[in-house]
């Protein structure tokens, strides 16, 4: 909501502005919803140049509709898949991860979101010359796992160790802290667009848990900004975010009373179902969810697509989590 200057239009004097202050009307918006030949009245000006303001402050600051075409053409043109260098899960994604887009990995602790999250940052960062950046805010990152992924699959410990310059560390405490790094790191990329691709979070739940419970209305009003940052991050700089999120699992049973097996004898099987942390306004937040969660032996994951925009939800692939990483 822009507030009314004497730069936005050449008949918007500063009386005028002051006139129209008295009688609340502060904003463009503000002006937009007023009667013309009101407007005129309030601000003194004539009913022409009300019509000129009008029309520049519409003209400049409207949002003008796209064409599908144009919209496509940019995804082209500016959009890329980053591959994660794990060949199910490419396949699974389509290609990879796509920049301008935000992902979230969900699963339950222990299911591998982190083994995955270094695996891939490890593997971007060895075929890229962009810096790829993780958020730790668990402060739990490590150095020496990073390392012996990487040594799994570089023999050259130069390339190992440029490798490793490349994965951008950063350790915050807190949201303000992790806010605060998204929005220089907006501001750097503003200045120095494409230097990054990827960036990970890893976990956003440990820097909301703080907020969660007594005053609800706090938190999500910190966690509506922060998504959109990270959205525009996304979205502006054709960076592919990908978030780390708490599942729980719950059982329903009323539904589970309601399922009937074969026989009509045996007892159903309650239906687990998945709710990943951060509650309602989050989840419509990335434009992908991934679960991933145990299954078969003790290393083999699953990894199901569990909401997407452009991905088949229920799609899923398998991978395996091993001393050389994920594969
Ligand atoms: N060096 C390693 N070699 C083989 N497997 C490993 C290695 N390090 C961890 N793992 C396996 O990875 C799994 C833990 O994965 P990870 O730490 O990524 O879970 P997580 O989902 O991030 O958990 P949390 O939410 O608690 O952080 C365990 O099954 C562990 O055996």
């Amino acid at each position: 909501m822009a507030k009314l200057s004497t730069t936005m239009c050449q008949v918007l004097t500063k009386a005028a502005i002051e006139n129209l202050g008295q009688r609340k009307i502060y904003s463009v918006v503000d002006v937009l919803q007023e009667d013309p030949k009101k407007l005129a009245s309030i601000s003194k000006l004539d009913f022409k140049d009300v019509i000129v303001l009008r029309q520049t402050l519409i003209t400049n600051f409207s949002p003008f509709p796209r064409q599908g075409l144009d919209a496509y053409n940019e995804l082209l043109s500016q959009c890329s898949y980053l591959s994660s260098g794990i060949e199910s899960l490419d396949s699974l994604l389509g290609g990879g991860f796509l920049t301008g887009k935000v992902y979230e990995i969900c699963g339950v602790s222990g299911s591998g979101k982190t083994q995955l999250c270094l695996t891939v940052a490890a593997n971007v960062a060895l075929r890229m010359k962009k810096s790829v950046h993780f958020i730790d805010t668990k402060l739990d990152f490590s150095g020496k796992r990073i390392h012996s992924i990487l040594e799994a699959k570089e023999s050259n410990e130069e390339v190992v160790g440029s490798t490793m310059e490349k994965i951008l560390v950063t350790r915050v405490h807190c949201y303000n802290e992790l806010y605060n790094f998204l929005y220089h790191l907006k501001n750097e990329l503003v200045r120095e667009p494409g230097t990054t691709r990827l960036v990970f979070i890893e976990s956003l739940p440990a820097v909301f848990f703080q907020y969660m419970g007594a005053n609800n209305l706090d938190s999500l009003g910190l966690l509506n900004s922060l998504a959109s940052l990270i959205k525009y991050i996304a979205h502006e700089h054709f960076v592919a975010i990908v978030v780390i999120n708490l599942a729980s699992m719950w059982v329903e049973e009323e539904s589970a009373s309601l399922v009937q097996n074969e026989d009509e004898t045996a007892p159903s099987a309650p239906i687990i179902d998945v709710k990943p942390a951060l509650g309602k306004y989050w989840a419509h937040v990335p434009n992908t969810r991934l679960y991933i969660e145990q299954c078969g032996n003790s290393t083999e994951r699953k990894i199901t697509v569990i909401k997407s925009t452009h991905l088949a939800t229920g799609s899923f692939c398998k991978i395996s989590v091993l001393s050389e990483g994920v594969k």
